[in-house]
């Protein structure tokens, strides 16, 4: 359904989108993942047509983007980052409005209309002007332009960012709804919320794709328990000598410590082994106190720590 090849976009010397390839099947939900300024809305402008890549072919549905930019947006609902609505219009003549540019036969306008305005909730507000609605009904209306013209493809560009907790319920609802008939793509830096939705998750940083793995498969991978990164006080002899004498330890690899008396220390045993118990045991016996124990893993840790420190911030924002 969708194909993307080596896309790269630099603006001037900076590269934003770095080689990425990747492919999404008809019927699949897709988050994309990553923290702000990865690539994801350069990603998702070019994917729409709205911007050209430096190098790299998108392919949708077997025509190239390139080629046939004008049959290859109709088949995409767009749902940009800041969705561009115009408050002066009511909902109703907003909607008609967009199914205009759509070409969208007149004849066909209302039912339409009516069908994607009961969809996503907007019925009741639909004679009333566009800027005088709530944020979340805002974000409705731009999910309804989107979905304008019957396009098998929706992208959603940060659908719930700034939104309060129960309009994030509603629209994360209602995109799941909506992919139950389309192929959807979502972009987030929230992983929870692309794990509630999606599938499948390609995570982007620094213009790179690094994962693309299904939400319980990167959970597991975030979860590792054979790798743990260990803060404890008492000497790197003590420590070592108490955590070599755990058997399924197969490496231990000491990193300088940030805090005075205290050894920071990677342990490492075959994949699938939860150390976690033994490794407490060995140095309780020792009188080592373990400070700080926490798994590790492979390079997104350091992109999950921020997604996961974003997340927690975003919720203490709207707390
Ligand atoms: N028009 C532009 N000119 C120059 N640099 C840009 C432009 N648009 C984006 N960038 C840069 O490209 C990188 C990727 O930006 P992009 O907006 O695609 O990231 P993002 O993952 O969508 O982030 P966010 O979640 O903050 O929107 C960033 O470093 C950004 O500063």
């Amino acid at each position: 359904m969708i194909e993307v090849q080596h896309l790269t976009k630099r603006y001037g010397i900076h590269t934003a989108v770095h080689d990425v390839s990747f492919s999404i099947q008809k019927g699949e939900i897709v988050g994309f993942l990553g923290p702000n300024g990865a690539g994801k809305s350069t990603t998702m402008n070019i994917l729409t047509g709205y911007l050209s890549a430096t190098e790299g072919t998108v392919v949708i549905d077997g025509v190239k983007l390139l080629e046939e930019p004008e049959e290859c947006k109709k088949k995409i609902g767009y749902l940009p980052e800041n969705p561009p609505l115009y408050g002066h219009l009511t909902v109703d003549e907003f909607l008609r409005f967009v199914a205009d540019l759509k070409y969208v036969p007149r004849r066909r306008q209302k039912e339409h209309l009516e069908s994607i305005m009961e969809k996503v909730g907007i019925l009741h507000v639909r004679g009333r002007l566009v800027r005088n609605l709530s944020k979340g009904y805002k974000q409705r209306v731009g999910l309804a332009q989107a979905l304008v013209g019957d396009p098998e493809i929706l992208i959603l560009d940060e659908p719930t960012i700034g939104l309060d907790p129960r309009q994030i319920i509603d629209i994360r609802t209602l995109i799941k709804d909506l992919g139950k008939d389309r192929t959807v793509i979502l972009s987030s830096h929230i992983l929870p919320e692309v794990s509630m939705v999606c599938k499948r998750v390609l995570i982007i940083n620094n213009g790179v794709i690094v994962a693309d793995d299904t939400p319980e498969n990167l959970a597991k991978r975030l979860m590792g328990t054979n790798t743990l990164l260990l803060r404890i006080e008492g000497t790197r002899e003590a420590v070592e000598k108490a955590l070599s004498a755990v058997k399924e330890v197969q490496e231990l690899e000491f990193r300088p410590s940030q805090e005075e008396g205290t050894v920071e220390v990677v342990a490492k045993a075959p994949e699938e082994t939860d150390i976690r118990k033994a490794v407490f045991t060995a140095c309780a016996r020792a009188g080592l106190p373990i400070l700080q124990m926490r798994s590790l893993d492979i390079s997104l840790e350091d992109i999950f720590l921020q997604l996961v420190t974003q997340e927690s911030q975003t919720k203490e924002a709207i707390a």
